[in-house]
């Protein structure tokens, strides 16, 4: 069709699905930032790069309780011939040594305290005993010890002014420990993006009505908060719209005014029915549509448009291409916000049965994947149906099987797309 004809209901045009990402990517902008405590920074992620105000360690500090000494003093101690040296200090951990260690002198010492300037190695207490001679303390040391042993260097792990943690990293129980040796009670972080998600059809019942002839229960609305919140959004669950267009603009309008979401996700309603309201709203708005059908399966019909920097996203309504919808647009939009690129995470496994059905476009199977014998097999999982709900749950990845006229054959190589 001629890039000029005005796109309608039954015209058009199937877009790639690199091509509609990319569309939908360069009207993202970064989320906002904010500070959260370090006990709630668990998987947000950084709005700035964490650099070291100190090196770490930043000071010297014992491996192992036992006694700090100058390595020279011992050089000549064996079993036959022990050296003893006078014990003058006892430094706990948290203090600084209150005294000069002379040649000749040793100072009982714990893991973890600072060991004294003029000490260069640790003996561990075991390899030690003390003697009490003329009111006085020695240790007995029956071997030499390495200059340097048993003593963890200043900046061991990092000097100061190192940049520990890029902006855009998601916060890990490790990062949480970085985080509170360099002294950051507050963690800069960007806003969990706002995702307003409403379904639209008459024939959705709430999650707690009875069951219906010829209704079924919206499924989609908290499959959608799921997969919002398991990638650092935020849902906020709208109330589902009947199949009315007028209510249902008027809604859109108001959502797209509100200045407290950051994106709006509505489900069904964008195929060819008569009821397809979303597909009317799409065709005649305020906003821009970027496309209303993709290169894919499931979930050919799948459109976004934009609205000033708010990106609409009308999902199919059937279960599996809405996840699918989800997974490959919304998920990188919500990553780009954070900080990241906004692109597919693809990873290549080989097909673990063969996949017959013949495909015109590229098809996005729900899958599992794992390592088998050190290899990355994938596998559908349950069934590949559009309107199919339960493979969801067993889904880890997203099988990329690229348009074939003869399938594919198990041991195959194929792309995945981690969920
Ligand atoms: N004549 C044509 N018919 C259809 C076409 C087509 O090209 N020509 N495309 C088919 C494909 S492919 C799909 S996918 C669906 C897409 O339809 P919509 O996105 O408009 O979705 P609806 O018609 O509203 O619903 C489809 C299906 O999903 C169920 N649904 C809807 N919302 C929910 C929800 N929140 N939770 C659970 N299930 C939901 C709905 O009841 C329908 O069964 O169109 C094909 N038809
Ligand atoms: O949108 Mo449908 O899911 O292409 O099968």
């Amino acid at each position: 069709m001629s890039e000029n004809q005005p796109l309608t209901r039954f015209r058009r045009k199937a877009v790639k699905v690199e091509d509609a990402l990319q569309s939908i990517i360069s009207y993202i902008s970064k989320a906002k930032t904010e500070k959260v405590s370090l006990e709630k920074s668990l998987k947000r992620t950084l709005s700035e790069d964490i650099q070291t105000s100190h090196p770490v360690p930043h000071f010297r500090r014992s491996g192992y309780d036992g006694y700090a000494v100058q390595s020279k003093d011992v050089e000549q101690a064996s079993k036959q011939s022990p050296v003893y040296l006078k014990l003058v200090d006892d430094i706990p951990c948290g203090e600084v040594p209150g005294r000069r260690l002379e040649s000749g002198q040793t100072a009982r010492i714990m893991t973890g305290a600072m060991v004294p300037e003029e000490a260069d190695s640790v003996i561990m207490l075991e390899a030690t005993e003390q003697e009490e001679r003329n009111g006085s303390t020695y240790v007995k040391f029956t071997k030499p010890i390495q200059s340097g042993k048993n003593i963890t260097p200043i900046g061991e792990e990092t000097a100061e002014g190192e940049v520990l943690l890029t902006k855009g990293t998601e916060v890990n129980p490790g990062a949480m420990a970085v985080l509170s040796s360099l002294g950051f009670s507050q963690v800069p972080v960007y806003k969990k993006p706002q995702i307003a998600v409403l379904s639209t059809g008459t024939e959705l019942l709430e999650v707690d009505e009875p069951l219906e002839m010829g209704k079924i229960r919206n499924s989609n609305t908290y499959m959608i908060a799921g997969q919002i919140q398991h990638n650092g959004g935020e849902p906020v669950i709208i109330e589902k719209f009947p199949d009315d267009v007028d209510a249902a603009r008027k809604k859109l309008q108001s959502l797209l005014a509100n200045q407290e979401l950051d994106m709006i996700i509505t489900t069904g309603g964008v195929s060819v029915g008569d009821y397809d309201i979303m597909t009317d709203i799409f065709l005649n708005w305020e906003g821009k549509t970027l496309f209303n059908k993709v290169q894919m399966r499931p979930g050919s019909v799948t459109t976004a448009g934009v609205f000033r920097d708010k990106i609409l996203f009308g999902l199919s309504g059937n279960p599996g291409a809405s996840y699918v919808g989800f997974e490959l647009f919304v998920k990188p939009s919500i990553e780009r916000m954070l900080g990241g690129l906004g692109v597919q995470d693809k990873q290549t496994a080989y097909l673990k049965v063969n996949y017959t059905k013949v495909n015109a476009f590229p098809r996005f199977l729900r899958g599992y994947y794992e390592v088998k014998d050190g290899e990355l097999w994938a596998q559908p999982v349950g069934l590949d149906q559009s309107s199919a709900l339960l493979s969801m749950k067993d889904t880890n990845a997203l099988i990329v099987i690229p348009p074939t006229k003869t399938g594919m054959k198990a041991g195959e190589k194929v792309n995945v797309i981690p969920v």
